[in-house]
């Protein structure tokens, strides 16, 4: 079985260290077995050792780059590293200017495919600081676009850090949130207390399954959560029933595995590519366009096609990424390319 992945993203300082210790907390009161992967810019390992002191579990380091670019080769052994401990669940935190939609890329690397499953991204955003973003930096457009996609990208918002605002200014983030994105729970708090459930009741659900004890367990606990939030800033959940966990992640993963005796035309597959473009953030394959011939790399990002040579001998498949796609009727597309 893959081992769930939950992403926890945010920028610098919005808390998303103080989440992963929580989530840690509760896991391990739920006797999982989390495995951690923390990527660092500094090659310093501070939060590294925040997490040391305060938990037990080993925790695979990631410094000085950045997992979603200079480090994405380092992903796939640092994985493989922590599930040799065999994990009930992966966290990965994030740096602050991570883009998590390349790691949910990363994760369906052929390495990893087989191994892990993206479960859900959350997004912590900083409430004191958030407005203030597109001023801060104007100049770095690159920076601006990695934050916005923190948000977009997230099926949890955990906006944080609402003990250092005034109800106006909740009020102005409560309405441009949801502007990019309006489908994620939003979860106003302080301290990054949120109701934990809705990233591991499903977990726990599996892991009793694994072992075989019949006995159901509560899906979230809400009123827990809420006794631990502090005074007059209640846990809250918008978009989402109290007590019902989404099962998976906003950004959808998609593998189809092809069969070795199958041709395709480029042109039907780019064609095939745009057509789906306003909801595929990316995907790519080794794919051989007749049985003979060899395994070709197909990357679209950002709705361009490359093909590349590739020395892949195995089962050629092909990835989709994106948002609100439909697997089936995807897939019944793709199968229509097959000559
Ligand atoms: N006042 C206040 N402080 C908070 C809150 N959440 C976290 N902090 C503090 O903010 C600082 C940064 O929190 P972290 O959890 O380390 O943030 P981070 O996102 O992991 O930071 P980086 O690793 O630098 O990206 C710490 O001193 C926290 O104690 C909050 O809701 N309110």
């Amino acid at each position: 079985m893959k081992v769930p992945v939950i992403v926890i993203s945010g920028f610098l300082g919005s808390g998303k260290t103080t989440l992963l210790l929580r989530l840690l907390q509760e896991a391990k009161a739920e006797g999982l077995r989390p495995g951690i992967i923390m990527n660092e810019l500094g090659q310093l390992d501070v939060d590294g050792h925040i997490l040391r002191e305060q938990s037990d579990l080993p925790v695979e380091k990631l410094l000085d780059g950045c997992v979603c670019c200079s480090k994405r080769s380092e992903l796939a052994g640092s994985i493989r590293t922590v599930l040799r401990n065999k994990p009930d669940l992966l966290v990965i935190e994030l740096t602050g200017v991570a883009n998590p939609e390349e790691i949910a890329d990363a994760l369906t690397d052929p390495a990893l495919i087989e191994l892990v499953r993206l479960k859900q991204i959350v997004t912590v955003v900083d409430a004191e600081h958030v407005l203030d973003y597109n001023s801060f930096f104007e100049s770095d457009a690159q920076l601006i676009r990695t934050l916005r996609r923190q948000i977009e990208t997230a099926d949890i918002l955990v906006l944080n850090k609402t003990d250092l605002i005034n109800d106006a200014k909740r009020k102005k983030i409560g309405q441009l949130l949801p502007k990019y994105n309006d489908a994620a729970v939003l979860i106003p708090t302080a301290h990054s207390i949120i109701d934990l459930g809705l990233l591991l009741s499903d977990v726990v659900k599996q892991a009793k399954q694994a072992v075989a004890v019949s006995s159901a367990f509560p899906m979230v606990k809400p009123a827990a959560a809420a006794a631990h939030a502090a005074p007059n800033q209640p846990v809250e959940q918008t978009r989402l029933e109290k007590g019902q966990a989404p099962s998976f992640s906003r950004v959808q993963t998609i593998s189809l595995a092809l069969a070795r005796t199958a041709s395709y035309s480029r042109k039907d597959i780019e064609k095939f590519l745009h057509k789906f473009k306003n909801r595929l953030l990316r995907a790519k394959g080794y794919i051989r366009l007749n049985p003979e011939g060899p395994a070709l790399l197909l990357q679209f990002a950002g709705n361009r096609v490359t093909w590349s040579e590739s020395a892949h001998e195995g089962q050629p498949y092909i990835v989709f990424i994106g948002i609100n796609l439909n697997d089936r009727e995807l897939e019944q597309q793709w199968r229509r390319l097959e000559q």
